[in-house]
């Protein structure tokens, strides 16, 4: 179980994480969403002890990370797989990891196979590709086979093989009733892995809910309906509780009625329809325009385009 308090982190007059307050439960994966820049490294560097937060507490079951008699076996973590040692092999990096830690010697040819690294165990990680790296620093942080797991963009530079074994892992891993915390920039991704959303922008909680309940307030579905009688349309599906944008001559796109009503009265007036189209933003808009106000450096087309 992970536990923030009203974390916050300043950097100068720069606040990277402003405030944030939420717990991430055992048994399911946790996405933790945000831009680039809104905070999330920070973050889950204060929880692992990394960096002093300047006010409130991220405690890692129960206690800050650093206060555990036994840290590695309370979390392990993912935050940047290229800072290993880069002479060694991968077998030797994870042996030293185990001898200072206290895992038994054994745990090591388990997460070598466990994440698919037998065949390079033995080569020297600085050739290792940048997937081979991830697996490498994901091998490190389950070395203990610790409660909590976080994992800092993992998916990161990985072909589609390797994003969908750490989906498949991060899934696994919680259902074996790990807390699974993992931090990206991608909603869609996240759809396919999390069953419940962090969202923060500019350091601030923007959103603590589960993936479905995100999904359902985001299809709010608007209907693209096509007709040579403009007119006579336009006043079928005009009232009380719809909006109808005139989009081009003939073409609506209508809230506030379903595909089935709309069509329903374009065919007791006699109204002929050449286009009846759902419209439902994607995971990945419904997202922007969530943290929308919080990103950091927002482009001209982003903006105009709404
Ligand atoms: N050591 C530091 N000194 C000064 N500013 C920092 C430091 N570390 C982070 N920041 C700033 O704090 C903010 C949050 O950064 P952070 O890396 O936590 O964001 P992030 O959500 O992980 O972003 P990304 O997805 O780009 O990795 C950014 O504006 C960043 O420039």
């Amino acid at each position: 179980m992970i536990e923030v308090h009203e974390l916050t982190k300043r950097y100068g007059d720069k606040t990277a994480v402003d405030g944030l307050t939420f717990t991430v439960k055992p048994g399911v994966v946790t996405g933790f969403l945000g831009p680039n820049g809104s905070g999330k490294s920070t973050t889950m560097r204060m929880l692992l002890g990394l960096d002093a937060p300047t006010s409130g507490t991220a405690t890692v079951n129960g206690r800050p990370y650093a206060e555990h008699p036994d840290p590695m076996f309370q979390a392990g973590a993912l935050l940047d797989a290229k800072a290993v040692h880069t002479g060694r092999t991968a077998y030797h990096h994870l042996l030293a990891l185990a001898a200072t830690t206290g895992v038994p010697k054994s745990r090591v040819g388990e997460v070598i196979d466990l994440v698919g690294l037998h065949e390079v165990a033995r080569k020297r990680v600085g050739g290792f590709s940048l997937g081979m790296g991830q697996r490498l620093g994901i091998a490190s942080a389950l070395l203990a086979d610790p409660e909590v797991v976080v994992l800092d963009e993992p998916t990161n530079g990985l072909d589609p093989e390797g994003v969908l074994w750490i989906r498949n892992l991060m899934r696994d891993l919680a259902s074996r009733g790990r807390t699974v915390f993992v931090s990206s920039h991608l909603m869609s991704e996240m759809a396919l892995t999390a069953e419940h959303l962090i969202v923060i922008g500019k350091g601030r909680l923007i959103a603590d809910v589960s993936v479905s309940g995100f999904i359902e307030s985001a299809s709010n579905e608007s209907i693209r309906v096509r007709s040579p009688h403009a007119n006579e349309l336009h006043d079928l599906v005009a009232g009380p509780g719809t909006t109808v944008l005139s989009v081009d001559r003939g073409l609506f796109e209508v809230t506030g009625l379903s595909a089935e009503e709309i069509g329903d009265r374009a065919a007791a007036a006699g109204i002929a329809l050449h286009e009846l189209t759902v419209i439902r933003p994607s995971l990945e808009e419904a997202f922007m325009e969530l943290t929308r106000d919080a990103v950091e450096y927002q482009s001209a087309t982003i903006g105009e385009a709404r």
